[in-house]
């Protein structure tokens, strides 16, 4: 899966409902490379050790990163949750910190979380139709809260670069979480102050 070196006009089909495109495979990441960002380790491990489930996949377009160009796809997070944590990606802020990001969602329904090195942090909801605005220097990450795949259309500058490395050693202040029966905003006990980004 890859495009042109060199962009010329083209277009891509991705389902409203799945988010899967007939042209490109998507890049898929299974629980087990989510090592430490659940709260729950225990729950973690067991459903490592059972079957590995796949939390979300998306597709990955090959483009000049040049700010000329932008990168476009689909993210599917399927249903399921760790302990009482609904599946989530990784998350990540951009290498180039000042580039923006748009979302929007196609189907299911959850929140897209998001915070900046001085501590803001806000969830805005994800429902079919509803457009998530990701400002410059803001971390994002998708969370799943309903019962089928959340799937959205992202679109971002081509060079902004994803930096995974504060998100894996800080993690998000924030987790979302299942208390009786509904989505709930609570402070991550394994959230780590440390070196500003
Ligand atoms: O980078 P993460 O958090 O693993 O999630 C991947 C998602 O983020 C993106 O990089 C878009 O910001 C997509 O490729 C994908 O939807
Ligand atoms: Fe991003």
């Amino acid at each position: 899966m890859s495009l042109q070196a060199v962009t010329i006009p083209f277009s891509a089909h991705f389902d409203l409902k799945n988010g899967l495109s007939k042209d490109y495979t998507s890049t898929k990441r299974m629980l087990s490379k989510m090592a430490g960002m659940y709260e729950n380790d225990k729950a973690f491990a067991n459903l490592v050790a059972e079957d590995d489930p796949l939390v979300y996949e998306f597709y990955e377009l090959t483009m000049p990163e040049t700010p000329n160009e932008l990168l476009f796809g689909t993210s599917i997070v399927h249903p399921g949750k760790v302990g009482r944590e609904y599946y989530m990606t990784k998350g990540h802020f951009h290498t180039i910190l000042d580039t923006p990001e748009v979302y929007y969602c196609l189907s299911g329904e959850g929140y897209m979380l998001m915070e900046n090195p001085e501590g803001d942090w806000q969830a805005e909801r994800f429902t079919p139709g509803q457009a998530v605005y990701v400002p410059p220097r803001y971390a994002h990450r998708s969370v799943n809260t309903g019962n089928e795949s959340l799937v959205t259309f992202f679109v971002y500058r081509a060079d902004s670069g994803h930096d995974y490395g504060t998100i894996e050693t800080k993690g998000f202040r924030k987790l979302i979480v299942e208390e009786q029966g509904v989505p709930v905003v609570v402070d991550n006990p394994k959230w780590r102050d440390g070196e500003e980004i």
